[in-house]
């Protein structure tokens, strides 16, 4: 069984504005589908990375993950346990004590009044737990030192910040983190010792990886599977070497266009090209169609599913030879 699956995910905001349906009664409710119908499965101990553009449901996917957004409709399950309906208390803590969020921002994710060692400790204090020489045992983990555990984080770079929030994911001992954009607030130079730390963290402690980036280079080397989301539905899916080598989507082809094919991490990568439709009126059929150069006729007609074409999945009718 896999620690993540997800099936049929999707999510639905009500974006009406409340004061202007008091005003002019009947005015028709806009809802905006920010995720659709999205499954896919992370077996324990491997990365799977949800790469897109702005806007496209990434983080909406991992606040759904985590606990903190309930479902339209579909559900997340971890070790078989959906906290969007399970009612039992101990499952619940159970399962929220194997999940940790890392978020991009380490600035304003820190506690600035808090010293280091009781930041990282505070979600082992909070559960009743001995936290005694954890944070220092951590620290040095993550590579700073058991002295840091003093100091302040305004005392710190921003790398290093990021190195402190993933000291305190790791305090819980979680079995899943949900990665969103863990690196793109930082420098270029620090973003690749902080996805190659986090690489050596899991496996020293067999962790399971939900990695949210809109860059697809960041998560070739960390990913063992790739889903490309477009508009709130995944597009493709793939492994990184299937998705480099062969991308059968046209949207993923845009994107590794955009992205410069050297090895490495974070270098600057341009956007696609083409504007991203408006998610409360998504167009047509295949919701890319208007930025595709490969779109026929069917293609603004129809909605293709996710079929297996060589050795990714994928949902375009010209790639699945379907027009
Ligand atoms: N609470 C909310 N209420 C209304 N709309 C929302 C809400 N949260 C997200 N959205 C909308 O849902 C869509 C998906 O947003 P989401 O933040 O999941 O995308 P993303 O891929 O993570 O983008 P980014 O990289 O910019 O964070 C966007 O159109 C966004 O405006």
């Amino acid at each position: 069984m896999s620690l993540v699956s997800i099936q049929n995910l999707t999510r639905v905001f009500d974006v009406s504005k409340p004061w202007l349906n008091r005003v002019i009664e009947r005015l028709p409710k806009r809802y905006l589908t920010a995720v659709s119908d999205v499954s896919f499965d992370i077996p324990a101990k491997t990365t799977y990375a949800l790469v897109g553009e702005s806007g496209s449901g990434k983080s909406t996917i991992g606040k759904m993950v985590v606990g903190l957004l309930p479902p339209s409709e579909g559900g997340v399950t971890i070790n078989g346990i959906d906290l969007a309906i399970e009612t039992d208390d101990d499952k619940i803590e159970s399962v929220r004590s194997d999940i940790q969020m890392i978020f991009q921002d380490p600035y304003a994710s820190l506690n600035p009044r808090w010293r280091v060692r009781d930041i990282i400790q505070e979600p082992v204090v909070a559960r009743g737990g001995k936290a005694t020489g954890l944070a220092e045992r951590l620290l040095e983990q993550v590579g700073l030192t058991a002295s840091d555990a003093d100091k302040f984080p305004h005392e710190f770079s921003g790398g290093q910040r990021q190195r402190i929030c993933v000291a305190r994911a790791l305090a819980s001992e979680p079995k899943l983190i949900v990665c969103d954009e863990p690196t793109s607030a930082l420098d270029v130079s620090v973003q690749a010792q902080v996805l190659n730390l986090m690489s050596d963290l899991k496996d020293e402690f067999g962790l399971t990886y939900l990695f949210i980036s809109h860059d697809l280079t960041v998560v070739q080397h960390m990913a063992d599977r790739i889903g490309v989301l477009y508009l709130g539905r995944l597009v493709e899916e793939a492994s990184p070497d299937a998705l480099f080598d062969a991308p059968q989507h046209p949207y993923t082809q845009m994107l590794l266009e955009a992205a410069p094919r050297m090895d490495g991490f974070g270098r600057e990568v341009e956007p696609p090209k083409g504007e991203i439709p408006d998610p409360i009126d998504p167009p047509s059929g295949c919701a890319f169609h208007p930025r595709c150069p490969m779109a026929v006729a069917k293609c603004s007609a129809e909605r293709p599913a996710l079929k297996t074409v060589g050795e990714s999945r994928v949902a375009c009718w010209v790639a699945q030879g379907d027009t």
